[in-house]
């Protein structure tokens, strides 16, 4: 049996339950705000909708002005037409309600009965006029949206996406922010046409008594009290689910994630996905469900004291009558002028509630086009060094965003132009992070990364970028053709003769790969796409390797783990094209810089310079042969990999890995 203190219990897998992250996750930095948002009053929210209205009416403007204005119209236009024929109806039953022989009082209303029919045609009129022109006006406001979106998110800095607050906020103010910008045009154009429709029912009412207008407002306040306060319950309860949402949907793209298939497949873990999804979506449809009763309560009372309100204007109107203070015929234009109030009151709250509903995600999106701006590195207008000699960091620290520990802690070193430095050390070490340092990918946390003695921080990005080729440890995978995924490295390159593309192809090994392809250079690599093909993680190695070769402009070549998914024979020939690489075709051998992130300790013995790195720091530096004769972590590491391929006992794997090279 077991026991407490078997000594197993500190390596056993911890786990709360949850297979999706933990049961108390975090909600992002965001929600948090926007809880005391949602906390905030009911005038205090109502405040924001100008607000809300004038950002849509903005883009909308922008958009399409000329479209915009003519919706303004046609929406207004069909408001007054509703309301002239409320008047003329409500003529009409004057005329036929006052005392008198009927024939004459039918014909005498004949001029108000043509009113009411033209009205009610032209308002017919004007409502087509109104979806032809919000048909088209939507579409380009949604376009408008998501490009100013699409604009402002492309250019924030690489680390903003490590960020799980700013991608959460990308992907609610992203979707929905776009949706709600389009929605809210409609709910706009509504509610200036339901408030010209009620202003002129309330006028109608209070011409033909000031008492009916403060007892019509009374179920309009009970009505808008209501739907505000069930959106903004509908809002809290999305909040406290935004993370069991975020799990949600995570556990519902593992379930038809192609790229962790073989795994969920061979685990069997379509299961215990299924029951992680059940048991998230149980407590998000609890929670849905008390929200939506506590809704329902909430626009129960409203409904009661709506009807309570309008059971009065009637009472009211009873004893005007009873009181011989308003005339019959009066009483019946009255009572239409009370039930259009009705309607476009209700009208007007359904928009101004679906408005107020979007204004929560419109909020997101404005959020997430600061929240951008503000992670975009400004434009400084001056440029880096080109082609620089030395790359040098002081003092370097750095930390991921969110993390405790430092990734990287006071780095000192200097690269100088033409040199390849091979940079080791365990899994975790710093690697690939000293990697974004050197290149300004990130900026440091403390100290400086210069070129040529200038801060890259207070020069422009794309100036640093323009100058940095990439092999990265996990090459993206560029749903385009072989050729397409190749030519990314370089789309402005001037290679008339295609000689950087045939160098490119032929120290990569991409050749092979293009020449095995079922249509050729053309063929797709996505299987999203009918056709598309897959390759293998080599291969795609391969074309990422090509596509840092092809990239000849660039002055400084990071290449990380590029061969980590090659075979013997492509790994001897990337590291020799990569040499090839560094010095570039130039007589002087002076015109990259090429870091190499490596395990594979055999491959960079020719290396100028081995740098070390251990837990963020860097522990040796020298010549292979240096560090060799140092008798630190490198040789150490370097045994262990030669030891496989000594062939007599006692060999020394010195000797023996002399022999790979
Ligand atoms: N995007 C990130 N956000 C937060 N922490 C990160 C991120 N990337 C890396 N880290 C952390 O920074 C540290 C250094 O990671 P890095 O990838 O630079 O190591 P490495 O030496 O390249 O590792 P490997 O040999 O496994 O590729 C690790 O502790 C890692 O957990």
């Amino acid at each position: 049996m077991l026991g407490k203190d078997n000594g197993h219990r500190e390596s056993a897998p911890s786990s709360d339950g949850a297979l999706i992250g933990v049961e108390d996750l975090e909600p992002p930095r965001w929600a948090d705000v926007d809880q005391k948002v949602a906390g905030a009053n009911l005038w205090q929210t109502v405040r924001e909708l100008p607000t809300a209205a004038r950002l849509v009416i903005g883009m909308a403007f922008e958009a399409a002005p000329g479209r915009t204005l003519l919706a303004g119209v046609v929406q207004l236009a069909s408001g007054c037409a509703s309301a002239f024929g409320l008047f003329a109806t409500a003529g009409v039953l004057t005329q036929l309600l006052t005392a008198g022989p009927t024939p004459e009082r039918v014909v005498a209303s004949l001029p108000a009965i043509v009113a009411v029919v033209v009205a009610f045609a032209l308002r017919g009129l004007l409502e087509s006029a109104v979806s032809a022109v919000q048909g088209v006006l939507m579409p380009l406001v949604r376009r408008a949206a998501q490009d100013r979106l699409n604009a402002a998110v492309a250019e924030v800095e690489l680390l903003a996406w490590d960020d799980p607050d700013f991608q959460e906020l990308a992907r609610q103010g992203g979707y929905q922010g776009v949706q709600a910008v389009e929605s809210s045009v409609r709910s706009i154009a509504q509610i200036s046409s339901a408030l010209v429709s009620l202003a002129a029912a309330l006028t109608t009412a209070a011409v033909l008594n000031p008492w009916l207008l403060p007892v019509l407002l009374v179920p309009t306040a009970a009505e808008a009290w209501a739907s505000m306060r069930a959106a903004k319950q509908g809002y809290i309860s999305f909040l406290s689910l935004v993370t069991r949402r975020m799990r949600l949907s995570v556990v519902e793209n593992l379930l038809v994630a192609r790229d962790v298939g073989t795994e969920r497949t061979a685990l069997t873990l379509q299961e215990p996905l299924l029951s992680e999804h059940r048991r998230i979506a149980d407590q998000v449809t609890t929670e849905a469900i008390r929200a939506e009763h506590r809704q329902t309560w909430t626009r129960l009372i409203g409904r009661a004291l709506a009807g309570v309100g309008t059971g009065l204007a009637y009472c009211v109107l009873g004893v005007l009558l009873y009181t011989a203070a308003m005339p019959l015929a009066i009483a019946g234009a009255a009572v239409i002028a009370m039930r259009a109030a009705s309607s476009a009151l209700s009208t007007t709250m359904i928009s101004i509630n679906r408005l107020y509903e979007h204004s929560f995600y419109l909020r997101f999106y404005t959020q997430l086009l600061g929240e951008s701006a503000n992670r975009r590195r400004p434009a400084t207008g001056r440029k880096a060094p080109d082609n620089p000699h030395t790359i040098r960091l002081e003092n370097v620290s750095f930390t991921y965003p969110g993390a405790d520990a430092p990734a990287l802690t006071g780095i000192d070193m200097t690269l100088r132009r033409g040199e390849i430095v091979a940079v080791v050390g365990p899994n975790g070490c710093g690697k690939t992070t000293l990697g974004k340092l050197i290149t300004g990918l990130v900026p440091p946390t403390e100290g400086t990364v210069l070129w040529d003695e200038v801060d890259l921080t207070s020069v422009d990005a794309t100036s640093v970028y323009s100058q940095v080729a990439l092999i990265d440890q996990n090459p993206a995978r560029w749903p385009m053709t072989a050729d397409t995924n190749i030519r990314i490295g370089n789309l402005a390159s001037a290679d008339p003769y295609g000689i950087v593309w045939d160098t490119a192809l032929r120290e990569s090994g991409a050749d092979e790969v293009r020449d095995k392809l079922p249509h050729g250079p053309d063929t797709v690599l996505s299987r999203q796409f009918r056709r598309g093909h897959e390759l293998s993680g080599g291969s795609w190695q391969r074309l990422s390797v090509a596509r840092g070769i092809y990239r000849d402009h660039a002055a400084v070549l990071i290449a990380d783990e590029p061969t980590a998914a090659l075979d013997a024979k492509a790994e001897a020939r990337v590291f020799a094209g990569l040499q090839r690489a560094t010095k570039n075709g130039q007589e002087d051998d002076q015109h990259r810089t090429t870091v190499l992130v490596t395990h594979r300790l055999a491959n960079i013995r020719h290396a100028h310079r081995i740098v070390v790195m251990d837990q963020g720091r860097v522990t040796e530096s020298g010549t292979h042969e240096e560090l060799m004769a140092a008798d630190g972590l490198y040789q150490e590491l370097f045994e262990i990999q030669a030891k496989p391929y000594a062939t007599e006992p006692g060999e020394t794997a010195w000797k023996t890995v002399q022999v790979l090279d």
